[in-house]
Order: structure tokens, then C-alpha cells, then sequence
């Protein structure tokens, strides 16, 4: 029997269409066999979702994050953004990861921020620094501006790493575990702060994440895969909670809904 996903989110169909995944296989060939990191994922991401992939380890979430960033290229299916092929990593798709050393050790927290903007050559030197400015005073670190990055604790860092990606005014911000390597209360913080950004300046993300309670609170829209190979189970509409809903009732039930789902086998049966 064809295996049918649930979709539960409205059709807003009157917001734009910014990134369409249709069918997409992902393979890797390593010396002893083929890995199918994902089976015919589809699903699509409109101007200003808070979009989730959220899955257990090796679902191919971070695979699929890839792909969409251009690192990877499909085996089948296509990756369209704003109507485009995605062929090449490109300014329009910004990342931020987990690690802690994703910044140049180098450079200061300002200079860090301002140095993606250099490469891109698209604004003059004082534009630059204005803009770099602006997105470290929104993460909260203006006064950390001439510091280094082995300065900084995680969460800095992590701080940092999002102002750097935000500073390029990507079409959409690529989020893999940021919060994944933090202790739990700098990670709530984080999910708190990511929130009011998200508010504050409006911005489109994509976003992986292995917690059910990060994918609830972060996500307007969560994708729920599969094991291993990564498959769509379901679509899911969280816009309606945030972190204020946490342990209610009806965020613990969507919570449960969603474990259920995840470790449930036939996809039949999890919509059923
Ligand atoms: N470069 C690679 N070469 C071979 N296999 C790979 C490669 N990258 C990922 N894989 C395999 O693809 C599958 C999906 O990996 P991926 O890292 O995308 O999963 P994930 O859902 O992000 O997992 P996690 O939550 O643990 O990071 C896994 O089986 C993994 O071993």
C-alpha cells in the first residue's frame, strides 16, 4: 500500500512560495554500499515560516539541509528556490550549525559579522559596519563587538553566528541544531531570543532539530520524517504554541501526538 503522510497545516496558498523540495532523494556512495539518506521527501516553505525537519538521528535531516544549501545534489527530485533550480550553495541561503568554531578565530565579533558581507562586495565599507552593527545589537552583543570569539561562551558564539547569517539578508536561514550543543537553560534563552528576532525583524528559516519540544516552540510548520531512510510522515501546523504554552495541556498532547507519530512503523497506521 502507498504509504500517505498526514497534512495537517492550512493552505495559505496567498503567502509566497519560497522553497519548493519535490521528491528529493538523497544517496551517498561510501566504499562498502549505497546510503539512502532520504525516500521522495516534498514539502514547502513560504515567506516567513519557521519551518522544522524533525526527525531521529540518521532520518537525513541534516542531508536534506545540505541539499537545499547546494552542498548536496539530489539523486532524484529538485530543489526550487523562488522558481530556481538550487545548484550551487549561493548568499540567498545562509547557515548557522552547531558547532561552537564556526567562527574565524581571528576576526572580532564585529569583524566576524562584516566579513561575509566583504566577500559578497555588495556594500561599501561603512554600510558594512553599519549593517553588521545593527544585527549584533539585535542579538543582544553590541558590547561584545571588539571581543574574540575565545572570548565568548557558547551561547555567545552561537549569537554571533546568527547575526552573521541574518547580516546577509538571506532569502532563508538555514539552521542546523543550533541550540543542540548548549546546556538547557542557555538553549531556552536561545529558543526565547530566536523568537523575538523572528518578530522583531521577520525572517524565513529552515530548521533542524532532533527535540519534539524545540520543534513545537521554534516551529510554525514542522515536517515529521521517518527513520532511517528519511520519509514525510506528517505536516504539521505548531503556530499556534510558543514557549509560553510549554507544559499545558495542549502542548503536552501535541507533544505526545508527535512521539507517537515518530516512533510508530507503517506511516498507515500513524495516520489512521
Ligand atoms: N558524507 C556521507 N557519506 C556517507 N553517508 C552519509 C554521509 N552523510 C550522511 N550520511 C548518512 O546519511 C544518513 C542521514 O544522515 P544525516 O546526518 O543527514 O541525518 P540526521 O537526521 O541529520 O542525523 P543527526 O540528527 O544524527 O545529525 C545517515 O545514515 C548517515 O550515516
Amino acid at each position: 500500500m502507498t504509504a500517505v503522510p498526514l497534512l495537517d497545516v492550512p493552505l495559505l496558498l496567498d503567502v509566497p512560495l519560497l522553497l519548493d523540495v519535490q521528491d528529493v532523494t538523497l544517496r551517498f556512495a561510501t566504499p562498502e554500499r549505497q546510503v539512502t539518506a532520504t525516500s521522495r521527501v516534498s514539502f514547502q516553505v513560504r515567506d516567513g515560516d519557521r519551518f522544522v525537519l524533525l526527525g531521529p538521528s540518521g532520518c537525513g535531516k541534516s542531508s536534506l539541509l545540505k541539499a537545499v544549501g547546494g552542498f548536496l545534489k539530489p539523486a532524484e527530485g529538485q530543489i526550487l528556490l523562488n522558481g530556481r533550480a538550487v545548484d550551487r550553495p549561493g548568499p540567498d541561503r545562509m547557515m548557522v550549525f552547531q558547532e561552537f568554531d564556526q567562527l574565524l578565530p581571528w576576526k572580532t565579533v564585529l569583524g566576524n559579522i562584516a566579513f561575509p558581507l566583504k566577500v559578497a562586495a555588495s556594500l561599501g565599507r561603512r554600510e558594512r559596519q553599519e549593517r553588521a552593527e545593527y544585527y549584533l545589537e539585535k542579538v543582544g552583543l553590541a558590547r561584545f563587538a571588539h571581543a574574540y570569539p575565545h572570548t565568548l561562551s557558547g551561547g555567545m558564539k552561537q549569537r554571533v553566528a546568527i547575526a552573521r547569517a541574518m547580516a546577509m539578508k538571506p532569502d532563508i536561514l538555514l539552521m542546523d541544531e543550533p541550540y543542540a550543543a548548549l546546556d538547557a537553560l542557555t538553549r531556552r534563552r536561545m529558543q526565547e531570543e530566536f523568537l523575538a528576532l523572528w518578530d522583531d525583524i521577520g525572517f524565513t528559516a529552515l530548521f533542524v532539530t532532533h527535540s519534539i519540544e524545540e520543534a513545537i516552540i521554534i516551529g510554525s510548520r514542522i515536517l515529521v520524517l521517518s527513520p532511517h531512510p528519511g520519509r514525510v510522515r506528517a505536516e504539521l501546523d505548531a503556530s499556534r504554541f510558543d514557549q509560553h504554552h510549554q507544559g499545558g495541556a495542549d502542548f503536552q498532547a501535541f507533544q505526545r501526538c508527535i512521539h507517537d507519530m515518530l516512533f510508530a512503523e507503517p506511516i498507515e497506521e500513524a495516520v489512521a
